[in-house]
């Protein structure tokens, strides 16, 4: 188990901590993290030069652009929901008027349009697999992006 677990630091920081060789945290950073990050505290420290000052306050900002991100995402997934439910509930009421084909009589009982839900069926299962690694590939993102901070912003 890593030295910087318990902390509070979501796992996307703790792998770019890891890719930059940073084994474990300093005292100022033990002192900080904690109430900063997951008390969401804001914190006044002071410690020697080069003990680390700059992450022990360098790793909340980037929690809560984390965490910000993660609202975000959140909000554009409840938006999707709301507009998927809004063209079922359209297509819904498409449906009713197609079931007059039945009465009508399709040579087989069905209606043109429950093929085509067999086939969106086959879609979202593919889809799935799509969003799996369209998350991956968000995720990996964010770390470069994460780890260009810390080299950019925080001049690791
Ligand atoms: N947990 C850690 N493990 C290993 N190295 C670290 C760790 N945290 C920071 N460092 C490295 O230690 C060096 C000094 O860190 P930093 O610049 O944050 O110190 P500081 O306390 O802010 O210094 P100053 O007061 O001079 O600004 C940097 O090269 C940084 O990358």
């Amino acid at each position: 188990m890593s030295a910087w677990n318990g902390l509070g630091i979501p796992d996307l920081i703790l792998r770019a901590l890891a890719e930059q060789g940073f084994k474990e945290p300093t005292v100022i950073q033990i002192r900080t993290l904690p109430p900063a990050v997951m008390g969401r505290r804001d914190i006044l420290g002071a410690a020697e030069t080069g003990s680390g000052k700059t992450l022990a306050f360098g790793i909340p900002i980037l929690h809560h652009i984390l965490e910000d991100k993660e609202w975000d995402k959140k909000n554009e997934e409840i938006i999707q929901c709301d507009k998927i439910q809004e063209e079922n509930s359209d297509t819904e009421n498409n449906d009713d008027v197609d079931d007059s084909n039945y009465v009508n009589g399709n040579d087989d009982g069905s209606s043109d349009d429950d093929d085509d839900d067999v086939d969106s069926n086959t879609d979202d299962i593919e889809n799935s697999d799509d969003d799996d690694d369209n998350d991956e590939e968000k995720e990996e993102e964010e770390l470069v992006e994460i780890l260009e901070i810390m080299w950019v912003a925080f001049k690791l």
